[in-house]
């Protein structure tokens, strides 16, 4: 399967194809002119395929490769001197490339690397956690977090290709299925009545796993929408931000080391729903359909924050211009809005203690 983003200024391929990492070698070599790779990959990818990358790639390019260590922390700016040398010591100029062989992290990390890097190098995305090939590896927010909060420092720099093999997500930990299933569900919510309906109908991962190819595809498409529409994220791209206040604000909170970024959007959707439906801002049941999938792919809903964390991280939010906070809302399932607020919708116990 394949999908182009056709933006202004640029468009690239998305390829979906089961066993696609045993020739993401023709490929690339198909695509780029330049002499060396250096492949960004973490230590929990690497070991699995990175060899079978390096092994189609090493008689055309000089081939590297730095080696992240997993997990959120890698997404700061204390991994950026280690990988610019690696970069500067193989000598990759402009013409070479950089390929992101990973999840999420190592996807955001690389792309901000390639944005930086020499002004900017070409990057391609390999994802390989079920997160990064439903949302992550696309679009071309790219970024690292600061202590303050989820990434605060990016850039927009999308990919020159993205390469999508659902077969990789054979070794994905199970926490990591249901962490990018939060994101699938984001989907059904924001803009796609009949995905959530699919998902609600075979109501695991394993009940889907056939349809897994469909899935991807489906995310990915409706991402390739939004963004084509709105690059840079001053309006209906929000959208895709459903959830994502609270949940970057408990992933900050508790130093990425409880929720993933998936459970975190989970409890930021069900609870910024059930919220708006208080008010009558959502229509009524559509928070407790959210529960009740959540449940069924064993994510999360609830977690208790501070009130006055919420208010601080609030004023951080990306989302924000000017004095306006836009919090993103569903009218029903499948039907998203922007709702121009201030801090004060924030300001009840009921969204802190949930
Ligand atoms: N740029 C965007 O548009 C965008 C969208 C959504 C999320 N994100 C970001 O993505 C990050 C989360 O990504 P993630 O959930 O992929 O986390 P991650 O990159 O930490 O990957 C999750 C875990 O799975 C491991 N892993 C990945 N693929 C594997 C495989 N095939 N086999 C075995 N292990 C594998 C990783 O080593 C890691 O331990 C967050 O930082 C989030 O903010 C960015
Ligand atoms: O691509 C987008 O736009 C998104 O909002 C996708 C989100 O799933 C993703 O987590 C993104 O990184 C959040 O962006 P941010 O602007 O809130 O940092
Ligand atoms: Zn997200």
């Amino acid at each position: 399967m394949e999908l182009n983003v056709k933006l202004a200024h640029k468009t690239y391929p998305i390829y979906i194809e089961n066993n696609l990492l045993q020739s993401a070698g023709s490929y690339i070599e198909h695509a780029f002119q330049g002499k060396r790779i250096m492949i960004i990959s973490d230590d929990n990818v690497y070991p699995l395929y990175g060899d079978l990358l390096t092994a189609q790639l090493e008689g055309r390019y000089q081939c590297s490769h730095y080696v992240l260590p997993h997990g959120e922390p890698s997404k700061s700016f204390d991994m950026l001197p280690g990988v610019y040398s690696a970069l500067l010591e193989a000598k990759l100029s402009r013409s070479d490339l950089i390929i992101a062989l990973g999840g999420g992290v190592v996807g955001d990390l690389t792309g901000f690397v390639a944005a930086t890097y020499l002004r900017g190098i070409k990057l391609v995305q390999i994802p390989t956690s079920l997160l990064a090939q439903v949302d992550s590896s696309v679009g071309g927010k790219v970024a690292v977090d600061l202590p303050q909060g989820k990434n605060l420092v990016g850039a927009f720099y999308h990919p020159d290709m993205v390469l999508i093999d659902p077969l990789v997500l054979k070794t994905l930990p199970e926490r990591f299925i249901n962490d990018g299933m939060g994101e699938v569900i984001k989907y059904g919510c924001i803009a796609d009545a009949k995905l959530f309906k699919i998902l609600e109908k075979c109501g695991s991962f394993e009940d889907l796993e056939d349809y897994l190819s469909n899935i991807i595809y489906t995310c990915v498409d409706c991402k390739r929408r939004v963004v084509e529409e709105d690059e840079r994220d001053t309006g209906r791209r929000m959208l895709l931000n459903f959830g994502h206040t609270l949940a970057h604000t408990i992933e900050q909170h508790f130093h990425y080391e409880r929720e993933s970024h998936g459970e975190a959007v989970a409890i930021g959707m069900y609870q910024i729903c059930r919220f708006a439906q208080l008010r009558g801002l959502t229509a009524p049941g559509t928070a407790e359909q959210i529960k009740s999938i959540l449940i069924s792919y064993h994510l999360p809903f609830e977690c208790a924050l501070p009130t006055d964390v919420l208010l601080d991280a609030i004023l951080l939010d990306k989302k924000n211009l000017n004095d306006h906070l836009n919090v993103i809302l569903l009218h029903t399932i499948g039907d998203s809005y922007i709702y121009e607020t201030t801090a004060e919708f924030f300001k009840s116990e009921q969204i802190t203690q949930i």
